[in-house]
């Protein structure tokens, strides 16, 4: 990353942190450990990008997650950021992991407690060892005026939602948390046209990376169009739209999907029916709510070694992150 791009996220940052924090936010920032490194390049106005770690305690097993989450941070850092994962840790938010604290989520896996903006409060009032979510992790990286957050797949409206409203509080944190997160979209584990519907009932703006059409993680297309193609080399594909977002003061989130390459789509279609699979032993088997998704994850992974093609996806949407903020103009007008 140039050094103009790392000065263009740092006014971004910057102008996030002024505008949207309020009298309390000092106090906020007391609760929460924030790593010397985090601290250090937020204190500069240098650039941060938030990681969460339900993909690491939930996502995979040891050490193939530690592994994972050590190559992610080294993608952020090599291209020029600094990463800054998320997890409570004997009931204190942490806010960038030492690579001990890595290891330690990593290996507490399960054990960790899977911890979306509901939890938050229980897990630290019992000093206990929360694995955040995409909703807890976007809630304290706007808490400490981290912007942009990158992760793999989010949570949406589960199958069946219609009935038993099993819908995740990802899609409702993005309607009031103003975090750009760059995902590789939905995974088909979940209900797609509806979660796009209940983002846009939420007023998140939802783009997607060179292509009109939103991502379903292992394969490129869900079929479901979306209003905004961001590219990184033209004129309106900057960032411009989450810029705008927070200027305008929208108070919303917003969600950019990056579509898996061409090259992977092929196993892509296999973990497709090994999802269709897995949809149907949770059904059998009764397994729904919060212990749904890391059912179906971890049964995919099983069944197809998807876990590896997860995070060549993730290390991907890091990389399109990283480019967009390097070749965006955009942020100059936020500052
Ligand atoms: O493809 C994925 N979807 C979802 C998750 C995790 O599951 C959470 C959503 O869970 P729920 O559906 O219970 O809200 C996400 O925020 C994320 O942490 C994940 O790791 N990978």
């Amino acid at each position: 990353m140039s050094s103009s791009a790392l000065s263009r996220l740092a006014n971004l940052q910057r102008h996030f942190h002024h505008s949207e924090k309020g009298g309390s936010d000092g106090m906020a920032r007391g609760l929460v450990k924030i790593s010397p490194d985090v601290s250090d390049a937020l204190l500069r106005g240098s650039a941060v990008v938030a990681l969460e770690s339900t993909i690491i305690s939930h996502g995979m097993p040891y050490p193939q997650n530690l592994e994972t989450a050590k190559e992610v941070e080294a993608v952020v850092r090599e291209n020029g950021a600094v990463p800054a994962t998320i997890a409570i840790l004997d009931g204190i938010p942490c806010i960038g992991l030492s690579i001990e604290e890595l290891e330690r989520i990593a290996q507490l896996g399960t054990r960790a407690q899977k911890t979306a903006r509901r939890d938050i409060a229980h897990i630290v009032a019992i000093k206990g060892n929360g694995a955040t979510t995409v909703s807890a992790t976007m809630f304290f990286a706007s808490m400490v005026g981290i912007s942009v957050f990158v992760t793999g797949g989010i949570g949406g409206v589960h199958r069946h939602g219609e009935h038993t409203m099993d819908i995740s509080s990802d899609l409702t944190e993005l309607g009031r948390t103003p975090v750009a997160v760059i995902s590789a979209g939905v995974k088909s584990i979940l209900d797609i046209p509806r979660t796009l519907e209940y983002l846009e009932t939420q007023g998140v703006c939802v783009a997607a990376y060179k292509t009109n059409v939103f991502p379903a993680f292992f394969t490129e297309t869900s079929g479901c169009k979306v209003g905004l193609t961001v590219e990184s080399n033209r004129v309106c594909a900057k960032l411009r739209f989450y810029y705008a977002t927070i200027k305008l003061g929208l108070g919303t989130g917003v969600l950019i999907a990056v579509p898996i390459p061409k090259e992977h789509a092929t196993s892509g279609s296999l973990i497709e029916s090994a999802i269709q699979r897995a949809l149907k032993e949770a059904r059998d088997k009764n397994i729904t709510g919060n212990a749904e998704t890391p059912f179906l994850l971890a049964r995919v992974n099983e069944l197809t070694g998807g876990a590896s093609l997860a995070s060549i996806v993730i290390t991907l949407v890091i990389l399109v992150t990283l480019e967009l903020l390097h070749n965006d103009g955009g942020a100059e007008s936020a500052s």
